[in-house]
C-alpha cells in the first residue's frame, strides 16, 4: 500500500529542512502544505499568533492536545525556554510515529514528551505520572467536541490555576461553538478572539485565547 499524508510530510522535512533547525522544519511543512498537499497544521497565519502568545505567556509547562504530525509541538517547543517542558497527546499511532520523527529531525525531543493515548484517559494521570502542578498553557487543536469535556477535566483535576493561558485553535473553521460559549460565558474565563485564517487558505478561522481567572 501506498504512503500516508503524514508519511509523505515527513520524507518532506527529511528532503528540505536542516537536521536540528526547528525553523527549517517549519518552512519545509508549511511549503509542502500549502503547494503540494493541504494538512490540518495551525500553519504559518495562525502559528504567528501562536507564536505571540507564547511569547507572552513564556509557559514553564505546555500541554497540546492533538499533536497530529508535530508541527505545532516544534512550532511550542523552538519557543520554550530552556528548562521549560512542552507534554503533548496523541491517540493515534501512525500519527504519534510521524510525530516523533519530525519532533526528533527538529532536535527538540529533549523539551518534547508525546504520549500515546486519549486526553480523556491521560489528562487524569498527569499529575501522578509526570509530576505536574499546573500548566501554565494548553494548546487545543484536537477533535473539536472535546474542547469542553478536556477544559472541565483540566479544571477538575487542578490542572489549570490563575493565569494559566487555554489557546484553542479552530474555534470558527470547523468551529467549537459549545467550546466558544463555554469559555466567553464563564466568569472564570477572560476570553479574547484572534481573527485569522484557515491554514493555506483564505476562508476565515481564528485562535480562542482565554485566560483562567481562579
Ligand atoms: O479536525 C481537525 N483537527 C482534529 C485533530 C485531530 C488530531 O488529534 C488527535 N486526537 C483527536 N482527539 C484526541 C484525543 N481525545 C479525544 C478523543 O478521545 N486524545 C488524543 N488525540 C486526539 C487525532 O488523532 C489527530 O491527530 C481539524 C480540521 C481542520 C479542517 C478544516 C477545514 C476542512 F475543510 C477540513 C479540516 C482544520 C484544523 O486545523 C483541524 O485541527
Ligand atoms: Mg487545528
Amino acid at each position: 500500500t501506498g504512503s500516508s499524508r503524514p508519511q509523505r510530510m515527513l520524507k518532506a522535512v527529511q528532503k528540505n529542512a536542516t537536521k536540528g533547525d526547528p525553523e527549517s522544519v517549519i518552512s519545509a511543512i508549511d511549503y509542502y502544505c500549502r503547494h503540494k498537499e493541504w494538512a490540518m497544521n495551525v500553519g504559518d497565519e495562525k502559528g504567528l499568533i501562536l507564536d505571540s502568545v507564547l511569547t507572552e505567556v513564556n509557559p514553564s509547562t505546555a500541554l497540546e492536545l492533538g499533536t497530529y504530525c508535530g508541527y505545532s509541538t516544534v512550532r511550542i517547543a523552538r519557543l520554550l525556554s530552556p528548562g521549560s517542558k512542552l507534554i503533548t497527546v496523541e491517540f493515534n499511532p501512525a500519527f504519534a510515529a510521524v510525530a516523533r520523527q519530525i519532533i526528533a529531525y527538529a532536535g527538540l525531543q529533549d523539551k518534547v514528551t508525546l504520549v500515546e493515548g486519549p486526553s480523556g484517559d491521560l489528562i487524569p494521570k498527569m499529575k501522578a505520572r509526570f509530576g505536574i502542578k499546573s500548566f501554565d498553557f494548553v494548546f487545543l487543536d484536537h477533535w473539536k467536541d472535546r474542547y469542553v469535556p478536556d477544559t472541565k477535566l483540566l479544571e477538575d483535576c487542578g490542572l489549570v490555576s490563575e493565569g494559566s493561558v487555554l489557546l484553542a485553535d479552530n474555534v470558527i473553521c470547523p468551529g467549537a461553538p459549545e467550546y466558544l460559549k463555554y469559555v466567553r460565558n464563564s466568569p472564570r474565563y477572560e476570553s479574547r478572539y484572534y481573527k485569522s485564517n484557515l491554514e493555506y487558505t483564505k476562508v476565515e478561522d481564528g485562535l480562542e485565547k482565554s485566560v483562567f481567572l481562579g
